[in-house]
């Protein structure tokens, strides 16, 4: 393959990002997560009534809930609040009720926040819906259905609906259950076009996964059209582990005084990750430089950004024909194929990981020494990609050790992206040479495994 960089990038497939499926991405986040993770990032607090006597709570016991919610807490193994229950939970249960946008990593315990919720303000003696919880897709509902049950367990008489596809109604069609749990392709159709929903009734309305719901214009749409439904008592919570800037504000267009709990921006450096550039005239010359790269230092296990599927096969199929073990993690994979990738890189069968944007988030795998962009992210408009940017390079560095970032860049329009990069988070990023072996030798990584 002897093209020029130019016709090679302008190519459609190569250039044409992988589509990934943030739902998919949740799933797989949940499915990798085997316990509670422990939040690295502070969380800042904006109150609706900065005055307002809400604590935050070390014990659950110190919530006051009901006897046989905490009963269920505790038979689930939780011996005391994650960071963001501890926080969300004095204003979730507050009374009068609060509304909330609430942001924390993967795996740090929203969905058992807002599921404690939930349970606490159901009415036992009333037969008819009163909470409902929105996810984006089936598996997701299950999960949060199945987290529900398990908090009720010991709360008599309290019971549970699943709304998603293929989820039929009694044949008096009505719905008695006090809290339902769905997409909302079908939260519509049983509350506005079968109308055996009574969205008036409901008191909590939850949205998960909420910046995947406000991306998605499909869901947006639908989420809408509920949202108008509610009462103006009801109460709103927001949970994500990721909020971009519009849709953050977005969301706090849609609910109504919202108190605020997010990940402090200024927390999210890059400071113990050294980040480089290297200037490369061509695919064929950023494989090279990957080629020194394994030639001259040791490597724990690097992952390589591509834009594309079809970047990241080109890449894949090189690096195989010139024996490196490589695994492929991209948009067409299925939930459980990406999952065998993972745990494959993660136990070190594949020592190179090649992902499009697919791994960008929340993945923890400590041993990544190097992270690689073979391609910089950038956003619709064709500037650099931030956030995207701080994800990716996230994935080594990770719990203060100490990490490599290369950015490899092949024109002038890929240099201005790695500039703006450079003044977004105000941390250098230094040329390297690709051809002086003794720069390259200089890049070893300080916590080689
Ligand atoms: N206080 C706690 N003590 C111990 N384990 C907990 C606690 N809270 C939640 N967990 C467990 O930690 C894991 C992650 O929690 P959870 O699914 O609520 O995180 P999350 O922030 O909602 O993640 P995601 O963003 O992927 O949805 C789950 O297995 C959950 O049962």
């Amino acid at each position: 393959m002897n093209r020029s960089i130019n016709s090679f990038e302008t190519e459609d497939n190569f250039s044409k990002e992988d589509f990934v499926n943030p739902a998919d991405t949740s799933l797989m986040l949940k499915a990798l997560q085997k316990g509670l993770v422990d939040s690295k990032l502070d969380l800042e607090v904006q109150r609706q009534d900065p005055n307002s006597p809400l604590f935050s709570v070390r014990s659950f016991e110190g919530l006051h809930l009901k006897p046989e919610i905490l009963r269920g807490i505790y038979a689930m193994g939780f011996n005391a609040p994650s960071k963001i229950q501890e926080t969300a939970l004095p204003i979730l249960l507050a009374d009068p009720p609060q509304n909330m946008i609430a942001q924390s990593q993967s795996g740090t315990g929203k969905t058992a926040a807002f599921v404690i919720a939930m349970v606490s303000r159901v009415n036992t003696t009333l037969q008819y819906p009163q909470v409902l919880c929105l996810s984006p897709t089936y598996e997701l509902a299950v999960q949060i259905a199945e987290e529900t049950a398990k908090v009720s367990k010991f709360v008599p008489g309290l019971s549970i609906k699943i709304a998603v596809s293929g989820e039929i109604l009694d044949q008096h069609n009505q719905i008695n259950e006090h809290i339902i749990i769905g997409t909302p392709g079908k939260m519509l159709d049983w509350s506005l076009k079968y109308r055996v929903l009574d969205l008036k009734k409901i008191n909590v309305f939850v949205l998960d996964e909420a910046d995947v719901m406000i991306t998605g214009q499909g869901l947006l749409d639908q989420c809408i059209r509920i949202r108008k439904e509610l009462s103006c008592k009801c109460q709103m919570l927001f949970f994500s582990a990721t909020y971009q800037k519009e849709i953050m504000d977005f969301a706090r267009y849609i609910v109504p005084s919202p108190n605020v709990i997010q990940l402090k921006r200024e927390e999210q450096t890059l400071d113990n990750i050294k980040q480089y550039y290297v200037r490369c005239r061509s695919p064929e010359d950023k494989y090279k430089l990957i080629e020194n790269l394994y030639g001259n230092i040791i490597i724990g296990q690097a992952i390589i950004f591509c834009r594309s599927r079809k970047m990241s096969a080109w890449l894949a199929r090189k690096m195989s024909s010139d024996g490196h073990s490589v695994a492929v993690l991209s948009g067409e994979l299925t939930v459980e194929q990406r999952l065998t990738a993972l745990d494959r890189f993660r136990v070190g069968y594949e020592k190179v990981l090649i992902a499009t944007n697919v791994l960008s988030r929340g993945i923890d795998i400590e041993q990544v020494t190097i992270v690689v962009n073979f391609d910089l992210p950038i956003d619709g408009e064709g500037n650099a990609d931030c956030e995207t940017y701080l994800h990716r390079i996230g994935r080594t560095g990770r719990f203060g050790k100490n990490g490599i970032a290369i950015n490899l860049i092949h024109n002038d329009e890929t240099m201005k992206i790695c500039f703006q990069i450079e003044n977004h988070f105000k941390r250098s990023i230094k040329e390297i040479n690709a051809d002086n072996m003794e720069d390259i030798e200089n890049l070893q990584p300080p916590c080689v495994l």
